[in-house]
């Protein structure tokens, strides 16, 4: 298992965002390391060999958008190849039971694994969906597209402890908890829940984000 128990570090940045970029990316990575981080997760080969740098396990994905269908974490198999040449060591994909171009998440996590030799991280929304994965050869599966998914909206303020609890009372692979662990409250009760690793992003590595809750909650009226 490349992925040890702890705090995985999420470090992203769209191209709106005014920290996007590697050069950025790579900052937050050695950031995140310094202050204890297991692991990171980053998007798109140039980020991936950015945050390298760290010398940490890496969870690489690679968001691609199309018209058609509504997923875009790591669709195909060339996302993967990409991503895993650029040094992840670890693929999380897409494996929600939605519309998608191409081959299924179960021929995906199976050539991930002969064809590249990669770890497998399923991001799911419910727990179906987690059992498939596992039982397809995910090596992981984390939580990352509840609340993401029409199965799962609307998106609630928390996160999908519920989920977290669930997935990981039947799974023998590791879970892991992502999406809206915004405060280390929340990364607590993710390990109490079952966790192997917690993945916490935007509360870390997204000032625009952090900076709007300090206003939204903080500031008044
Ligand atoms: C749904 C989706 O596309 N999630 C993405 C997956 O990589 C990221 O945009 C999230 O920031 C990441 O999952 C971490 O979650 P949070 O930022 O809530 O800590």
């Amino acid at each position: 298992m490349r992925l040890p128990r702890g705090l995985v570090v999420s470090c992203q940045a769209r191209a709106d965002n005014p920290l996007h970029g590697p050069q950025f990316m790579g900052a937050m990575a050695l950031a995140a390391r310094d202050g204890g981080a297991v692991g990171i997760r980053a998007n798109g080969p140039a980020d991936i060999a950015a945050v390298k740098a760290a010398g940490l396990p890496v969870i690489g994905i690679h968001k691609v958008f199309s018209e058609q269908y509504p997923v875009y974490i790591t669709p195909d198999f060339a996302a993967a190849e990409a991503i895993v040449a650029a040094g992840a060591e670890v693929v999380a994909l897409d494996c929600t039971e939605r519309p998608r171009d191409g081959e299924p998440p179960a021929v995906l996590i199976r050539r991930i694994r002969e064809e590249l030799g990669a770890e497998v991280f399923a991001d799911i929304s419910t727990l179906r969906e987690g059992l498939a994965a596992a039982d397809w050869g995910a090596h992981y599966v984390a939580t990352t597209l509840s609340g993401y998914t029409e199965a799962t909206e609307p998106k609630p303020e928390e996160p999908d402890l519920r989920l977290l609890e669930a997935l990981a009372r039947k799974l023998a692979v590791p879970v892991v908890a992502e999406g809206r662990y915004n405060s280390p409250e929340l990364v607590r009760q993710g390990f109490e829940a079952g966790a192997h690793a917690v993945v916490v992003g935007t509360m870390i590595t997204n000032p625009r984000e952090i900076t709007r809750a300090f206003v939204k909650q903080g500031v008044p009226a």
